[in-house]
């Protein structure tokens, strides 16, 4: 019987007479083995090196995009407050520098005694004094990479006031605190007052670096036009000599040129407002608090709501008169000590406390106080320094979501009035956004980032290599069977 492909073929058939019987008698089987026509033989071997070249393929994507060991960098920043000094080491991935979240704290470590502008009279001990944390940093740092770890100490309201006060002690001050440092092993890039506006503005920058706010979902960058404009979150830092406030207003135009920021981050522009209020913080507020409440008395005693019933304290006026945040009244008082009482009343402290506010007038559309301009709050806010070791201390900040403003108010109250002798950490600050400014860490435009984690681009690539030579199998197999296949014999 002849098949179809000799009939088709009959003049060649007729022609050859060798090559048509062999040809007739492949269906016959006869133990023979079916010779494989030359363009199969092709194919098989095509589709063999196909396949080596996707395995190929994959391999070398495994390879190459294999994380590289970890290699980490280091930077290292002073927070010199008016109460005391914070050394902070942070840390984070060098290849990794430009992206949003990366960098830890690893370390904090809290310089024994005075802040430095406490050293005015004795200025050598402001440097002295940090040597011990500048020990543990060296410690922490890996001892190879010491020489290449920046080292920042940026002091804040109390050396502002000193500068106030007198310039030259302040420098004095400041050349101990670089000495010290320029010992060290680390790469020093500087000692400096850093401006009110400054500490409000890292300030922001930290609270919304580590909130992820400059964070866009890595699956949103394909599609620019849809990535989220999410919000910001303010920044409040109540420090010892002044207060930050900073966040992002609704106005565009923000009336006051010292109150307005412009940043441009990761490819966004933000218009923000700060302000700090200079002897504003818990301290100077006090002292500017209990100064004017003196205007008032003959003798120098006061009874005062704002401490706890059975407090007792003698200070010396000449004490309270130390720097700029109080106005020369001290001349005219008759008497040398303040003798002070608390009867801890939390309604009348209120009260007495709002005197040092100054509300009376306001040369913009709205005011905080003393005629600084204030646009209308905007958004959440994220409370640091003093504003949470207070909230720590009354127990308030273990609570998931925010306490209610009537909550914290009624802690504050019952704890006001408890008696005197009954009453026996977050790092968040302006110092982790001073080093990301600094670094050069975070830039005005978005860096370009891969869509696909490195586990997920492994294995979408070795799906679709896979894929590929299934497809290529495939149609080989159905376009070119094997005779064998086509009888059903395999
Ligand atoms: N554990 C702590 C640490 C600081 N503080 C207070 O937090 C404030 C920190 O102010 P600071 O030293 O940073 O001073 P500034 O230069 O920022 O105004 C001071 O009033 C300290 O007394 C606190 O209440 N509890
Ligand atoms: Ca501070």
């Amino acid at each position: 019987m002849h098949l179809s492909l000799s009939s088709s073929e009959p003049a060649e058939a007729e022609k050859g007479g060798e090559r048509t019987l062999a040809l007739m008698d492949e269906p016959k089987v006869t133990g023979t083995k079916p010779r494989t026509s030359w363009p199969r033989k092709a194919l098989l071997i095509l589709g063999f090196l196909f396949a080596l070249a996707a395995i190929a393929l994959v391999a070398m994507a495994v390879s190459q995009n294999k994380p590289l060991p970890k290699n980490i960098k280091y930077g290292i920043v002073l927070d010199a407050g008016s109460s005391h000094t914070n050394l902070y080491v942070y840390e984070w991935p060098a290849e990794k520098e430009n992206d949003t979240g990366v960098v830890h704290q690893v370390e904090v470590c809290k310089v024994e005694g005075l802040g430095i502008s406490g050293y005015s009279q004795d200025t050598e001990k402001a440097g002295l004094s940090l040597q011990h944390c500048m020990k543990r940093a060296q410690e922490v740092v890996p001892e190879q990479q010491h020489r290449e770890t920046p080292v920042y100490l940026g002091a804040t309201a109390g050396m502002r006031l000193l500068s106030l006060q007198n310039r030259s002690m302040a420098d004095r001050v400041l050349s101990a605190v670089e000495k010290t440092l320029r010992s060290s092993p680390f790469n020093f890039q500087g000692a400096r007052v850093i401006s009110g506006q400054e500490e409000g503005a890292y300030g922001w920058i930290t609270i919304n670096y580590l909130l992820g706010n400059f964070k866009q979902p890595g699956w949103l960058n394909f599609l620019p036009h849809l990535r989220s404009s999410r919000g910001t979150s303010g920044a409040l830092d109540l420090g010892g000599a002044s207060t930050q406030i900073t966040f992002a207003p609704d106005q565009e135009l923000i009336e006051s040129q010292e109150n307005s920021l412009h940043f441009r981050l990761y490819g966004k522009n933000y218009n923000v407002y700060t302000h700090s209020f200079l002897c504003y913080g818990k301290d100077q507020a006090l002292r500017l608090k209990l100064a004017t409440d003196l205007q008032s008395t003959q003798n120098g005693s006061l009874l005062d709501p704002c401490f706890h019933l059975g407090y007792l304290r003698i200070m010396n006026i000449s004490d309270l008169y130390t720097n700029p945040c109080i106005a020369n009244g001290e001349q005219q008082l008759p008497f040398t000590q303040l003798h002070l009482q608390g009867n801890g009343d939390y309604q009348r402290c209120r009260m007495t406390i709002q005197k040092i506010f100054n509300t009376s007038y306001c040369p913009y559309s709205s005011c905080a106080f003393n005629g600084i301009f204030l646009p209308p709050l905007q958004g959440e806010f994220g409370a640091f320094s003093a504003f949470y070791f207070v909230m720590n201390f009354l127990n308030l900040t273990t609570e998931k979501s925010p306490v209610p403003l009537d909550k914290a108010t009624s802690a504050v109250e019952s704890f006001c009035s408890r008696p005197w002798h009954e009453i026996g950490s977050s790092d968040a600050g302006w110092t982790l956004g001073y080093m990301l400014n600094l670094t050069n860490m975070i830039p005005a435009e978005k860096p370009p980032t891969r869509p696909l984690s490195h586990a997920s681009y492994v294995g979408l690539m070795v799906f679709c290599s896979l894929v590929l030579v299934a497809v290529l199998l495939l149609s080989w197999l159905t376009f070119h069977k094997p005779k064998c296949l086509q009888k059903g014999l395999i």
